[in-house]
């Protein structure tokens, strides 16, 4: 039923050729997967997702589902289930109407239509308003709908374009886990888009991550967040403090040394490295800790979040990339020890086995565990 997609170097391009949005992108989305192509606004997720549902030609390369090639399958034909932001549900029809307005059209033995109907109602908890007209339906409840609407035709793949972003940010919460739930319950290979790092970090099985329809890195969400493969990924999830440095190479003992002359040993985490070389790292907030020694710092903000404290800094010389832009570090209520104010001076010291160090130009990690996500 449910299938892999396999995605061998497919190419976009748009306006007669002109445009080229995606030039040659391969993926393997397993079955049973909550895949999310996840991205800034116009790098081409829509694009990639509409050519998998048959919406778009494909200029180069070849989709497979499981060991079929659907280039030439039109849409209607590839048994897929589609979510968009804005519903697309029928005004006129019933809840249950919408719902088993796919089976109607498949022309399902009215038994097993009735049966399924009521049970996918069930599963996405829409069955106490089965004869409500969608207009006397909260947002959430019409996305229910129209996810019930998707699922019930039992399609082999689930595409899902930003279904969440018309709704609040409480049921953006509350709907993210009721689709995963359901995703998972039904067991569908899924296909979602998204813009919203924390949104794809909560609810996929692994993310794509992309910028100018190159896929950047692959991974579980935790893979991507504790070792993004360059400093696009490193800066588009989460936050992270930038700073230049080098490598110092001494017998076996690897070592970055930060501008001011402060160094942390890299153990053997980094590998491909000379001595000398010029490095980027990347430390996130809660990667630092307060020491007696380490990059000199100065609060110049601090912010009560409730579990934690979030300060921001500048530090000495300006040391860091971007240092107009705020460096951010936390600390966690539960390992306390003094409270910062604003003007205070202290050592921030980087944990070396959770920092990230990359080429002098970004594009590439040098933490040996990165390739293994490859
Ligand atoms: N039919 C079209 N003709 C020409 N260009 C197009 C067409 N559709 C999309 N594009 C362009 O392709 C690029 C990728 O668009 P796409 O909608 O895939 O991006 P996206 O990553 O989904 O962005 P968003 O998050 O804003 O929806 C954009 O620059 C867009 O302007």
């Amino acid at each position: 039923m449910s299938v892999a997609i396999h995605v061998n170097n497919v190419v976009k391009k748009y306006d007669k050729g002109k445009i080229t949005i995606i030039p040659g992108l391969s993926v393997d989305i397993k079955n049973g997967e909550f895949f999310t192509l996840l991205g800034p606004s116009g790098c081409g997720k829509t694009t990639l997702l509409r050519m998998i549902a048959g919406f778009n030609s494909i200029e180069a390369g070849e989709i497979l589902f499981d060991e079929q090639v659907i280039n030439n399958i039109p849409a209607h034909k590839r048994n897929i289930g589609m979510v968009f932001q804005n519903y697309a549900i029928f005004p006129h029809l019933t809840v249950q109407q919408n719902v088993e307005y796919g089976l109607k059209l498949r022309k399902l033995p009215k038994a097993e239509l009735q049966k399924r109907t009521e049970t996918i109602m069930k599963v996405v908890k829409i069955d106490p308003y089965k004869e409500r007209l969608p207009e006397k339906l909260s947002g959430g409840q019409q996305q229910r709908v129209a996810l019930a609407r998707a699922i019930v035709i039992r399609p082999s793949v689930l595409l899902m374009d930003e279904p969440l972003s018309n709704l609040d940010a409480k049921l953006r919460i509350d709907m993210r886990t009721a689709i995963r739930d359901i995703q998972k319950d039904v067991g569908i290979t899924t296909v979602y888009v998204t813009h919203d790092q924390e949104e794809a970090l909560a609810i996929s099985d692994r993310i794509a991550v992309m910028k100018e329809g190159v896929i950047q890195q692959v991974g579980k969400p935790r893979d991507i967040y504790t070792r993004p493969a360059n400093i696009f990924v490193a800066s588009f999830i989460g936050h992270s403090n930038f700073f230049k440095g080098t490598i110092k190479l001494n017998g076996n003992e690897k070592r970055i040394t930060f501008k001011d002359g402060y160094s942390i040993p890299m153990h053997n985490l980094v590998d491909d490295v000379t001595d000398g070389m010029n490095i980027m790292i990347a430390i996130r907030p809660e990667q630092f800790s307060v020491a007696q020694s380490g990059l000199e710092a100065i609060i110049s903000k601090s912010t009560f979040l409730g579990q934690y404290i979030n300060y921001q800094v500048t530090f000495r010389d300006n040391m860091n990339v971007d240092a107009g832009l705020s460096c951010e570090f936390v600390q966690d209520l539960s390992q306390m020890g003094n409270f910062y104010e604003v003007k205070d001076r202290l050592y921030l010291a980087p944990k070396s086995e959770q920092i990230n160090v990359f080429t002098a130009d970004g594009e590439r990690s040098l933490i040996k565990e990165v390739r293994k996500y490859d």
